[in-house]
């Protein structure tokens, strides 16, 4: 855009969200080839593109993430708040998992998926915690899956990892430790518990995670380890540093209705336009003027009705 024009459309908000950098600039993937971890893995430290990741929980979902080009498709255990309506991730089961997993592999074919391991499906023992991550390899057909926690889980990234399952990584703010954290809070705020993310990222990364995930961290400590780390970090609530971004869909697509963290941007108002389009169902229905006879109503050919007719009348 010309200098001239952008300042005017700025002024006017319409490009508020727009990047300084020109879009020709910007690496896009347009292969329609399946991501891999190795085309994951070679953006990282790219400064002319990102890899982007959004959460999807079912076949509509996935479906969107598929047709628009979205790199990573995260089975994300969010699931349990914005689809199944539990007021904890805690609450998730690995059948649930499974069950919304296998509708999300049924749909985005290109994406790299990655589920979430529900709460408790990877801390009772080592044989438990393969067997749990197996089924969502198996029957939900995912690639990769995602564990919450610092060093304390490194033995059961690098277990995990040896059998063949791709491992991601999740530390900073651990919804699944919600309880235990006193709420959602930023993490890493203070030096001493930022030397702590700090060190938890190196050691799953040498415990063989393939990414990680910094969730609600200071951004300078984010772009830190992305500097420091040779595999990509993808953030939430981390500043732009990181390799690549993730999301929630419905937090993205302004469907969710409960709070909403700092990080969310809404890059579309699903909810608004869902509310609307029932309130005009109802007016069109009480009003009798839906359906349309014609456009959304079946015929009878009048011959078939005047016979139809006579029968009946003979009864
Ligand atoms: N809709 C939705 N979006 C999410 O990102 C999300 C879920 N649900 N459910 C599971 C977890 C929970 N998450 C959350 C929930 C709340 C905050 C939050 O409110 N954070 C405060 C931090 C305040 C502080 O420590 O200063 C914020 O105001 O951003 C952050 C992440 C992320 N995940
Ligand atoms: C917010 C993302 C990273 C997540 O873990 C989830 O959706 O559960």
């Amino acid at each position: 855009m010309w200098p001239m024009l952008r300042l005017i459309a700025e002024r006017r908000g319409m490009v508020r969200y727009m990047s300084v950098r020109p879009s020709s600039e910007i690496h896009v993937n347009t292969n329609p080839k399946k991501v891999t971890l190795g085309y994951l893995q070679s953006l990282k430290g790219r400064r002319d593109t990102a890899i982007t990741t959004l959460t999807a929980y079912d076949y509509p979902t996935g479906r969107q993430c598929e047709v628009g080009g979205i790199d990573i498709c995260l089975v994300g255990d969010s699931l349990a708040q914005v689809c199944l309506g539990y007021d904890s991730t805690t609450r998730l089961t690995l059948d649930e998992m499974i069950h919304h997993a296998k509708a999300v592999s049924r749909a985005a074919k290109r994406p790299f998926l990655v589920a979430d391991m529900p709460f408790g499906t990877y801390l009772e023992s080592k044989e438990k915690t393969i067997s749990n991550a197996i089924r969502l390899i198996r029957e939900a057909g995912m690639e990769s899956l995602k564990l919450e926690g610092g060093e304390e889980i490194k033995d059961t990234v690098y277990e995990l990892t040896r059998v063949g399952i791709p491992i991601m990584a999740h530390i900073g703010l651990l919804p699944q430790r919600h309880v235990a954290l006193s709420g959602y809070k930023v993490q890493g705020r203070d030096a001493s518990s930022a030397v702590k993310l700090f060190r938890a990222a190196k050691e799953l990364q040498d415990a063989g995670a393939w990414g990680i995930v910094l969730e609600a961290v200071p951004h300078r400590l984010a772009a830190y380890i992305t500097q420091r780390l040779h595999i990509p970090t993808i953030g939430i609530g981390a500043g732009r540093e990181c390799d690549g971004q993730v999301l929630v869909w419905d937090d993205a697509m302004g469907l969710w209705a409960g709070h909403q963290a700092r990080f969310v941007r809404q890059f579309a108002q699903l909810g608004h336009e869902a509310s609307r389009g029932v309130t005009e169902y109802i007016n069109a229905v009480r009003h009798r003027s839906f359906p349309d006879p014609i456009q959304e109503s079946y015929e009878i050919e009048d011959t078939q009705w005047t016979e139809f007719l006579n029968t009946v009348d003979l009864d």
